[in-house]
């Protein structure tokens, strides 16, 4: 079992205002008292009954925190440490002082393509080094895409939030029907075996919304946005999905 810092946090670091929040608990941002340096708390609650609904297990904690540890890469966000009380746990994260790329662009009067294709290329390099490592993160949405900071004219993509990420083992298959309605692969709602092909679905759909501005699934409920993604009303002209590794070999991304 990984064991964790057991200091109290409020010793090192001192707790400001809430940047998010979720059934896992909150994330705020807090200030390193020895340096003055803001980092992003991941507040984390953790079950003690089974089948509570609020709080997260210790194990998937550990998953997160391991998962974390693996990926250093300039667009994916970085995990400095982490404390442990009797029952919570404390992520210390880079602390990603932009917006969520969404409401960054939602800012501005219009999003030329040449800037489309740079965000896409910075999630993509993300998501290659992940899944290069055979991690999917399995919660792909622009809500975990974030901004590095407001004022740079050319801003770094910072993917976050590892809280359903996996990491796959040789030969070993792996099902789980969490996620975002909008944004989940057909496989996640059929209970089938999941890959890093799942995330490359989430990314068309993040592309899609992107570049039109509409949601391609999206219904009146969630029920009915899961129908709309299995029903298939689309036809591709590739059969099989393109890798990210792939993607940023498209002449879209890198022009010839
Ligand atoms: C400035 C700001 C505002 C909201 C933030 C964050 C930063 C943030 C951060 C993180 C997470 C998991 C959630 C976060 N949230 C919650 C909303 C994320 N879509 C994180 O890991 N670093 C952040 O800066």
């Amino acid at each position: 079992m990984a064991v964790f810092k057991p200091e109290n946090v409020e010793d090192f670091f001192e707790i400001g205002e809430v940047l998010g929040s979720g059934h896992f608990g909150q994330v705020r941002q807090v200030r390193e008292r020895a340096t003055g340096t803001c980092w992003a708390g991941k507040f984390l609650k953790i079950r003690k009954i089974a089948c509570s609904r609020l709080g997260v297990d210790r194990s998937s904690v550990e998953r997160e925190v391991e998962i974390l540890q693996t990926l250093r890469h300039p667009n994916i966000v970085t995990l400095k440490d982490v404390f442990e009380s009797r029952a919570e746990v404390v992520l210390i994260l880079e602390l990603v002082s932009g917006a969520e790329l969404f409401d960054f662009i939602a800012e501005k009067d219009n999003l030329l393509e040449s800037e489309a294709i740079e965000f896409m290329k910075q999630i993509l390099e993300g998501l290659g080094f992940m899944h290069s490592k055979n991690i999917a993160h399995f919660d792909l949405k622009p809500e975990n895409i974030m901004l590095s900071d407001k004022v740079s004219p050319n801003p770094n993509i910072k993917l976050i939030d590892f809280g359903l990420a996996h990491c796959f083992h040789q030969g070993e298959e792996y099902r789980s029907s969490s996620g975002t309605p909008q944004y989940i692969a057909p496989e996640v709602i059929n209970s089938e075996p999941l890959s890093t092909a799942s995330d490359m679905w989430s990314i068309g759909v993040i592309t899609y919304i992107l570049l039109s501005g509409l949601s391609p699934f999206q219904g009146e409920t969630d029920e009915d946005t899961l129908k709309n993604v299995i029903a298939m009303k689309y036809e591709f002209f590739e059969r099989d999905r393109m890798t990210a590794e792939e993607c940023l070999l498209h002449p879209w991304i890198k022009p010839i």
